[in-house]
């Protein structure tokens, strides 16, 4: 799989320092609040495990499962919801959990439908921004690292479902979607 990637952005290492970091800083800013965690699956699955361990408070977690992208690299503009949260929003302090903010499709159409169901705050956190594909204008209120313009895999990433499962984040060779 390693063959596969052109350069490594950030490693292992790099990546879990980070989380920690936004786990302890979401944590002050969380305490007593009873945030309701929502994971945006599948690409956020690993930092959303990663990022509530390093979170000391009573916290709720939901998932919700979106698709815009499929096997290709561009953003196919419509925005999906695969699988729907169990838990009422309403009232509720919504984090909302992203692998990344690109196009910001994805997360303009979700913050709609949580304050369209009256969630009482919605808050982002994404562990990965990259600025240069924005086509709304839309920003995280906290972001781990931010990215150059080329298409990433690892750390929940993925190109046509695979390289999820890297533990590192890195710029993917661009004969392997182009073949
Ligand atoms: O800002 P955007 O351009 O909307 O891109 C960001 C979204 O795209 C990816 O999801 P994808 O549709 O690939 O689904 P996946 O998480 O199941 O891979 C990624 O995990 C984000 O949710
Ligand atoms: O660069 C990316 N890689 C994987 N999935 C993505 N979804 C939006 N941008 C990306
Ligand atoms: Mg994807």
């Amino acid at each position: 799989m390693l063959n596969d990637i052109q350069e490594v952005l950030y490693d292992a290492e790099q990546i879990q320092q980070k989380v920690k970091e936004l786990g302890e800083q979401l944590s002050r800013d969380f305490n007593d609040r009873n945030p309701l965690v929502i994971c945006i699956l599948k690409g956020a699955f690993i930092f959303m495990a990663d990022l509530v361990k390093n979170m000391d408070i009573p916290l709720e977690l939901d998932f919700m499962a979106i698709s815009s992208y499929g096997a290709s690299t561009k953003s196919s503009g419509v925005v999906k919801i695969i699988k729907d949260l169990d838990t009422p929003v309403e009232g509720r302090d919504v984090l909302i959990v992203e692998d990344i903010i690109d196009s910001g499709l994805t997360l303009s159409y979700l913050i709609d439908v949580l304050e369209r169901r009256n969630a009482k705050s919605v808050t982002v956190a994404t562990l990965f921004d990259k600025p240069a594909g924005r086509t709304v204008d839309l920003e995280a209120d906290y972001t781990g690292f931010t990215l150059p313009d080329a298409f990433v895999v690892g750390y929940g990433l993925d190109y046509a479902e695979r390289y999820r499962n890297l533990p590192l984040i890195g710029i993917l060779k661009p004969e392997v979607y182009s073949k």
